[in-house]
């Protein structure tokens, strides 16, 4: 043993650190094995006040365990919706995945039950609407850090400056599919846009603009990220063309696909460059007037951006008979997130005086058809439905 007094200062050091490892070994063993008790006692049906006993015991309802299977998922597999309102109320983290990715709303739904799913599915809403107001009403020193809402991608798919930062390529995939395509850095391939979603841009377009009363006189526009150019090329063929269509683009490789396309020569047309969060605040924008429709379909940007875009409607939309659309694709790889997804964004655009109208579009596929429309590029929108929103201002009384 060292005579060195600094050196015995270190052992005894750690040992407080051994003992205090121990400390934590023992209290995640006792956890691991209440949270395994709990799964277990779920699973096998045993009475609510059992169920409740292991709670108060200080069951863990985060707990996961080996099939990556939580409370909340054990609950939705015997069907129990008593249960599952319970586990919900105690504070059950309702997106969890397990080892297969699903959640316990995932299962409620591939059991049709839908008194749990629903279940599920409302804690979903109440807890992004919860975090959504957290992070816009208060600095981030009051706000509880585990519940701010972090966006920590920083690659091109999860973050604007990144994205606007890679090069992208316009080309035609193996099955003759037009696409815009971004590389990333680990050698995987997004598609920007796909030719494949012209079917929803098609029915967009309808749903905005063949019912308008000022259709005839020619509607302004205002589209919001035009990556391939598809619903931009459909306003411009309406039986009216735009008298106005404002399109707003940030990435320099798809203002030089306009240029070269010959955009900026088409009458009505004003293309103004630029990420949306700077061009609307423009003098040159706000010169321009409100709009009878906007649309709007960016890429890298979260639920939070989509949420400020909301707030900005009042000001873009002349009036109730102006009509608002948004590519509604976020969290689209995950029937429960998306169901939350998009009756959020009902929340929220009801908030700002919006009443929306939704139309399911069928946008499944085969197998093999599914193959060819995402080539070798990662896939992000995997629901059979696609859940079209159109809002328009209530009329004031
Ligand atoms: C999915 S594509 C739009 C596809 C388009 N709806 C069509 O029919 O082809 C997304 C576009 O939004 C643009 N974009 C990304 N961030 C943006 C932002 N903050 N403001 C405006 N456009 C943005 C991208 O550069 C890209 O061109």
């Amino acid at each position: 043993m060292s005579d060195h007094p600094e050196d015995l200062e270190a052992y005894a050091q750690d040992d407080i650190e051994t003992f205090e490892d121990l400390e934590d070994m023992e209290e995640i063993n006792a956890l691991t094995e209440l949270g395994t008790t709990l799964i277990q006692a779920i699973l096998e049906k045993e009475p609510m006040e059992n169920i409740r006993d292991l709670i108060d015991a200080g069951a863990p309802l985060w707990f996961q365990d080996n099939e990556g299977t939580s409370p909340l998922h054990a609950a939705a597999y015997v069907g129990n919706d008593q249960l599952v309102n319970l586990l919900v109320e105690e504070g059950a983290v309702w997106n969890t995945v397990d080892n297969l990715g699903n959640t316990a709303g995932d299962i409620a739904l591939s059991m049709n039950n839908e008194a749990c799913y629903t279940l599920i599915r409302d804690a979903g809403i109440r807890s992004v609407l919860l975090l959504a107001l957290l992070s816009s009403g208060s600095s981030p020193t009051e706000t509880p850090s585990a519940l701010v809402i972090r966006d920590n991608d920083t690659s091109a798919v999860g973050s604007t400056y990144a994205f606007l930062a890679s090069r992208l390529h316009y080309t035609k995939d193996a099955s003759g599919q037009e696409i815009c395509l971004l590389k990333l850095e680990d050698g995987g391939q997004v598609g920007v846009m796909m030719g494949w979603e012209r079917d929803i841009m098609h029915k967009t377009v309808d749903e905005l603009c063949s019912s308008h009363p000022k259709l005839d006189g020619g509607l302004r526009v205002l589209n919001v990220g035009f990556g391939l150019g598809i619903i931009d090329g459909m306003f411009q063929t309406l039986p009216k063309p735009p008298s106005l269509h404002v399109i707003i683009e940030p990435h320099p490789d798809v203002l030089a696909h306009i240029k070269e396309q010959g955009w900026h020569e088409k009458v009505g047309v004003n293309i103004l460059e630029g990420k949306w969060q700077d061009v609307l605040s423009s003098e040159e924008f706000r010169g321009l007037g409100k709009f009878d429709v906007v649309y709007t379909d960016t890429f890298a940007e979260n639920y939070d951006e989509l949420h400020k875009f909301f707030k900005r409607l009042p000001d873009l939309l002349d009036g109730p008979d102006a009509r608002f659309s948004f590519f509604n694709g976020l969290a689209a790889t995950n029937a429960l997130f998306y169901d939350v997804y998009t009756r959020v964004c009902d929340c929220h655009l009801s908030e700002i005086g919006a009443e929306v109208h939704w139309c399911d579009v069928n946008v499944e596929v085969d197998d093999a058809k599914d193959q060819e429309r995402w080539g070798e590029t990662r896939e992000y929108f995997t629901q059979p439905i696609y859940r079209l929103p159109v809002a328009q201002l209530k009329h004031k009384d």
